[in-house]
């Protein structure tokens, strides 16, 4: 069809894409194998730029293989001196070997709420007020990550420039780190920058890839299930239930797709600016008198100390999940039939009181905030409609984006929020009674 031609046109002109064959010869070059089956594009739905199957990949195919000499990384296992690779070698242009990756890079493409505007709490010299530039992170009404947002950025900014060097760092310095920062903590794994790999995008849902150690310090990764022609190739960034989807939003700038995993304590949110965080997720209110524990008993270890739920549809959810239940997140995929077997006997093992406290709690907390979900998607569809006249003027406007990232984020969040106020009230889902325990 004509549009379709007319996609394939950008794409010839879109360096993001052109350059992959040059990436891949770069790589290859370097010892990397990649299997020809493997494309860039732009994924339908989300218009992400990301590893596509050309062709179908049966399961357990080699799919890449980066060796060790191909990875930016200090070897040191200190995030400060990984960052400061990352900046010695863009600057090095084309003397560095990384220089293709770097060209092909698409970091400038995330965009994550470290970036986002802070200003607001300065006093505006006009009129007193605050700036307006702020917004965003007012936007999140204290949900988690309020307070967070800029912590990476904060301890760099503390830890790694005051060692970097003897004498205080210039602006362009200053710059240079940033954007290496900004590269190494949307895209580096545990061991570093891995090419190729970083090219994967991230869904628990439909991940079909699987990782292996090579033994010298490089990476294998494999098909986990058949992979079908034009199907993405997904990792996970959020593996085993360590990492909810408010520390994806927060370090990757987008709300994953089911499963989700939300988290929140039983404190009172503090007005919505929040407080510069005690680093831990839920926090941001700095102090944690009052916390409701839960409870660990027989057969039930929960995966986390907050109060948490798993998403797994608008109407499918887990309260207080196990270990043993969201283990499988980012590993494996898993039906939705399996997953509704699963939750229903899980249920059948959460104490009521322990279900109690959880609904409310997140009823306190949906209460406690400034708008309903009903009232964000008015607004949701205002700022919209404002961003597209301003682009039809010609005028891009990063804080509104901004904005409406954190709008669309905190609607996810309540959403999950309502979900566990509604599972912890359906009549029919079965929870142990206190009394029963011996
Ligand atoms: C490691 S990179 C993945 C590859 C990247 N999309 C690229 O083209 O270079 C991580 C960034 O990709 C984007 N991303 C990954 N998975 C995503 C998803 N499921 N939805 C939206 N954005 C995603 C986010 O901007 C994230 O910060």
């Amino acid at each position: 069809s004509s549009s379709s031609v007319a996609a394939a046109a950008d794409e010839n002109n879109d360096p993001l894409i052109s350059k992959w064959p040059e990436f891949v010869a770069w790589y290859r070059s370097h010892g990397g194998i990649v299997d020809d089956r493997i494309t860039i594009g732009y994924e339908a739905d989300t218009h992400i730029r990301g590893t596509i199957a050309t062709a179908l990949i049966p399961a357990d195919t080699l799919l890449m293989h980066t060796p060790h000499n191909l990875l930016l990384t200090s070897n040191t296992g200190d995030t400060c001196e990984d960052i400061k690779y990352v900046q010695n070698e863009m600057n090095k242009g084309e003397e560095s070997i990384w220089y293709t990756y770097f060209n092909f890079d698409d970091s400038s493409g995330s965009r994550v709420p470290s970036q986002w505007n802070r200003d607001y709490l300065k006093e505006d010299g006009n009129d007193g007020g605050y700036h307006k530039d702020g917004r965003a992170i007012q936007e999140l009404q204290g949900l988690p990550p309020s307070g967070n947002t800029h912590s990476n950025i904060d301890w760099g900014t503390e830890t790694c420039f005051k060692r970097s060097s003897d004498h205080t760092l210039t602006h362009e310095e200053k710059e240079q780190y940033l954007k290496a920062a900004q590269i190494y903590h949307t895209r580096a794994s545990d061991i570093g920058l891995i090419p190729l790999y970083d090219l994967m995008n991230h869904h628990n849902g439909k991940i079909n890839t699987r990782l292996h150690r090579d033994g010298e310090g490089g990476l294998y990764v494999t098909a986990l299930v058949d992979i079908q022609e034009g199907e993405p190739i997904y990792n996970t960034y959020a593996r085993n239930g360590w990492e909810s989807s408010i520390d994806v939003f927060n370090g990757y700038g987008f709300v994953e797709d089911y499963p989700q995993l939300w988290r929140w304590d039983g404190e009172e949110l503090n007005g919505g600016e929040g407080e510069e965080g005690d680093g831990g997720e839920g926090g941001g209110r700095g102090h944690t008198s009052n916390r409701y524990v839960i409870p660990v008993y027989e057969h039930f270890e929960p995966n986390h100390a907050l109060y948490e739920i798993l998403v797994l549809s608008p109407t499918l959810g887990a309260l207080s999940p196990t270990k043993q239940l969201v283990e499988v997140l980012g590993n494996e995929r898993r039906s939705m039939e399996e997953w509704k077997k699963r939750i229903s006997s899980h249920h059948g093992i959460v104490r009521s009181s322990h279900a109690h406290a959880l609904h409310d709690a997140a009823l306190s907390l949906l209460n406690g905030l400034p708008t309903t979900l009903e009232e964000d998607e008015k607004i949701l569809r205002m700022e919209k409609k404002q961003l597209e006249r301003l682009q039809g003027l010609g005028r891009e406007d990063v804080n509104k984006k901004d904005v409406i990232q954190a709008i669309e984020y905190r609607m996810a969040f309540k959403r999950a929020l309502r979900l566990a106020v509604e599972i912890a009230e359906k009549e029919g889902v079965f929870y142990m009674d206190d009394t029963e325990e011996l």
